[in-house]
């Protein structure tokens, strides 16, 4: 649920992990959950009022994208002494693409091929949800044929995806099947950033601060025309092209040559150690002319798309089976010790019992009246509690 951070105690500040064009990045915890989040700082004492409702209302839209490829948006809240709002959201812990690309780099190794697909894969399903406000149906059969999105009117649009706003978390895969494929060095993909380059892009803040050589922007983009859902396609494949070939497709020495080059569009093949599929689909998101350019639902209908896809549901329900199985182990655990604590309790309560017939025998032998053995013994509250009430009630848990 999206809300503002009550106040800054609600978090533990940690080191900073690293510096965007809006201002740093740090660790933090929740302190209630003792979850590890980061936060993200922006400077918002530059904007005017009607661009920091903007932001506001981009970190509104942000909070309701809830999909595993995606970043998690928590809270926010704002230091209005230090004019700088703080952006809450979910820790990935692995990095980002860029850091990947990089390691790849400097090993002067290429990253395997099915490793992209996987992550491919997973950045088409969230913009899938982004473009269309909804999530494919699961693929039963790698055959299945896709029914076209129903045309939602809540269409978010990236505007700034790149290998840094890519990010890895480490919930890797535990399974033999998705080590071979490939899965299980990448863990989880998740897209972060979204929307926020619409909310400050206008900003003078922004247009002051966003150094970066715009690499994956898009031909029309270049142009000023405005962003569509395709834009973010011709930089998915831009972004794709790079962990192939472990530079951007287009790469200049100044802004006017780089331009030039992108709106042209021509650029090298991808090294020979990779598919012609994976060369084909680049091309198919790297085209000039929109109406050439794959969409989203296009391009999760190319066949190496849906195996992957496949493979990844596959995996995810293996995950899930063995977290049950643990799950269950840890039940088993807990109706051991209530078989044990019940042995023991019955123990007691029968040399209690034996203790007390022992006391009224010598009573008798000692020509005293019979009492009767004391009801707290026989119906105590405890002796009730403990012999017919188990304490885990696993019927209620999984009903
Ligand atoms: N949710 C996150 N989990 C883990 N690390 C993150 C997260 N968000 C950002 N980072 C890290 O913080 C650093 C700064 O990130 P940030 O997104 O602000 O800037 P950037 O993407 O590098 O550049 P720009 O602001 O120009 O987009 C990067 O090293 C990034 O990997």
């Amino acid at each position: 649920m999206y809300r503002r951070a009550e106040c800054n105690s609600e978090y533990e500040v940690l080191e900073e992990i690293g510096r965007g064009s809006f201002g740093a990045v740090r660790k933090v915890i929740h302190k209630a959950t003792n979850t590890t989040m980061v936060r993200k700082e922006i400077k918002y004492g530059h904007m005017n009022h009607k661009e920091r409702q903007q932001l506001i209302s981009e970190c509104k839209i942000l909070s309701q994208l809830n999909h595993e490829n995606i970043v998690k948006f928590h809270s926010w809240d704002f230091n209005e002494r230090l004019q700088v709002l703080y952006l809450y959201m979910e820790y990935c812990s692995n990095g980002d693409l860029s850091q990947l690309i990089s390691l790849y780099k400097n090993e002067h190794k290429y990253i395997p091929e099915q490793i992209i697909w996987v992550i491919l894969t997973q950045l088409l399903l969230a913009l899938y949800r982004c473009h269309y406000g909804e999530d494919p149906a699961t693929l039963v059969t790698i055959y299945d044929r896709m029914k076209l999105p129903s045309g939602s009117k809540n269409i978010v649009i990236h505007r700034d995806l790149k290998p840094g706003n890519i990010f890895l978390d480490g919930n890797k895969s535990r399974t033999n099947n998705s080590a071979k494929n490939g899965s299980s060095a990448v863990g989880t993909v998740k897209l972060g950033d979204f929307g926020l380059a619409k909310a400050l892009g206008n900003s003078i803040q922004f247009a002051t601060t966003y150094v970066g050589t715009p690499y994956y922007m898009s031909p029309e983009v270049l142009r000023d025309q405005p962003y569509s859902p395709l834009s973010d396609v011709w930089s998915l494949g831009c972004v794709v092209y790079e962990m192939c070939s472990l530079h951007p497709p287009f790469q200049a020495k100044n802004y006017s040559e780089l331009q030039n080059k992108i709106k042209l569009g021509r650029f090298d093949n991808i090294p020979e150690y990779y598919s012609d599929g994976l060369m084909a689909i680049i091309k198919s998101m790297i085209k000039t002319d929109m109406n050439d350019r794959a969409s989203i639902f296009e391009l999760l209908q190319d066949i190496q798309i849906r195996t992957t896809r496949k493979s990844l549901q596959l995996e995810k329900f293996e995950r899930n089976l063995l977290d049950y199985e643990q799950e269950l182990v840890n039940i088993e655990k807990i109706l051991e010790k209530q078989a044990i604590d019940y042995e023991r309790t019955v123990m007691q309560l029968k040399e209690q019992f034996g203790e007390a017939v022992e006391e009224r025998t010598r009573e008798v032998l000692n020509g005293k009246k019979i009492g009767k053995i004391p009801d707290s013994i026989i119906y105590s509250n405890e002796y009730n509690k403990k012999l017919y009430k188990p304490a885990y009630h696993w019927q209620t848990r999984y009903r």
